[in-house]
């Protein structure tokens, strides 16, 4: 298995995409871990397992028409394994497990066909003192962008995934690069006022684009930075319930090239004005978790 991942948006050669099959029944609200999940969950209207998978299948077959390959985890029985992002992610050549939140932590057992074929040393196990989530980090050329929740009640959140230990990490790991991190909003409550991951708040596309939430963040000077990265003109800024819609959770094949939902007309209209292919999908349902395309992707290769 070879790897390759530098950034976001380079021709996309391998990944793993999540499945829906055997998802578990509904949690119970006490269970759930994210707040999307639970106003489903209270209202009635938690996706079923039928159409998940029917919308997973819809990029395997955009990815595979653009000549992908695409890797899916062995299943486990009764097991939410949609979200294959936050399991572990690369940078370069290195295949990095994640530090899950604890809920999750069988996911990674369904990819050890995937590990086995990747020669040890480039396997690597944070101290379990490092939390973080494969949504939060973004490999970005000399950068590897990364969400974090900084606050002193990180315990309190459940929708804080990634903390300072392993941004500090990661930049030891990788002292070639430069490891930037975004304080992020964080509630276990309101969806439309919680960045999950920095995937929910703020995505690179295209060569030179992004799309971007400002109240995702928690510090003006890091959502000035990620603006300034760009320029302004090339920054696509989303509202709140664009953001609760997932508008900035689209996924890239490549830099001409992005798999997005049908329901963001802005964004594709957007897309499509700045010379880029815009595939489409509905994923409404694997929405309601609070999560979308880049979290249901796990890239292994891009050119
Ligand atoms: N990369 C992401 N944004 N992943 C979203 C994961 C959503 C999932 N419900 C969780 O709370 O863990």
């Amino acid at each position: 298995m070879k790897l390759h991942i530098t950034n976001e948006t380079s021709k996309l050669k391998s990944v793993i995409l999540g499945v829906a099959n055997s998802n578990g029944p509904e949690p119970k609200l006490e269970d759930a871990y994210d707040p999307k999940s639970i106003k489903h969950i209270k209202e009635g209207t938690y996706p079923e397992e039928a159409d998940m998978i029917q919308e997973m299948e819809q990029v395997a077959v955009i990815l595979k028409k653009h000549g992908v390959e695409v890797l899916r985890p062995r299943i486990i029985e009764n097991y939410n394994q949609i979200f294959s992002r936050d399991i572990g992610f690369v940078i370069e050549d290195k295949f990095i497990r994640a530090n899950i939140l604890p809920d999750r932590e069988k996911e990674i057992k369904a990819i050890d066909f995937v590990l086995e074929s990747i020669p040890a040393d480039q396997k690597i196990k944070l101290p379990d003192n490092c939390h973080v989530e494969g949504g939060d980090v973004m490999p970005h050329g000399d950068y590897i962008l990364v969400g974090t929740y900084r606050g002193e009640d990180y315990a309190d959140y459940i929708t804080a995934r990634t903390n300072r230990q392993a941004v500090e990490e990661l930049q030891r790991l990788f002292p070639h690069k430069i490891v930037k991190s975004f304080n992020l909003r964080k509630s276990n409550t309101d969806p439309k006022a919680n960045a999950l991951h920095l995937d929910c708040c703020f995505q690179p596309v295209g060569d030179k684009y992004a799309i971007i939430h400002r109240n995702g963040f928690l510090e003006e000077e890091e959502y000035n930075w990620l603006v300034n990265l760009y320029g302004q003109d090339n920054v696509l800024e989303i509202d709140a319930q664009e953001m609760f819609d997932m508008n900035s959770n689209i996924f890239s094949i490549s830099e001409t090239v992005v798999i997005s939902d049908d329901y963001f007309t802005r964004l594709n209209a957007w897309l499509r004005s700045k010379g880029i292919q815009v595939e489409t999908v509905n994923y409404r349902e694997i929405a309601k978790q609070e999560g979308l395309l880049r979290c249901s992707t796990l890239p292994l290769r891009r050119a």
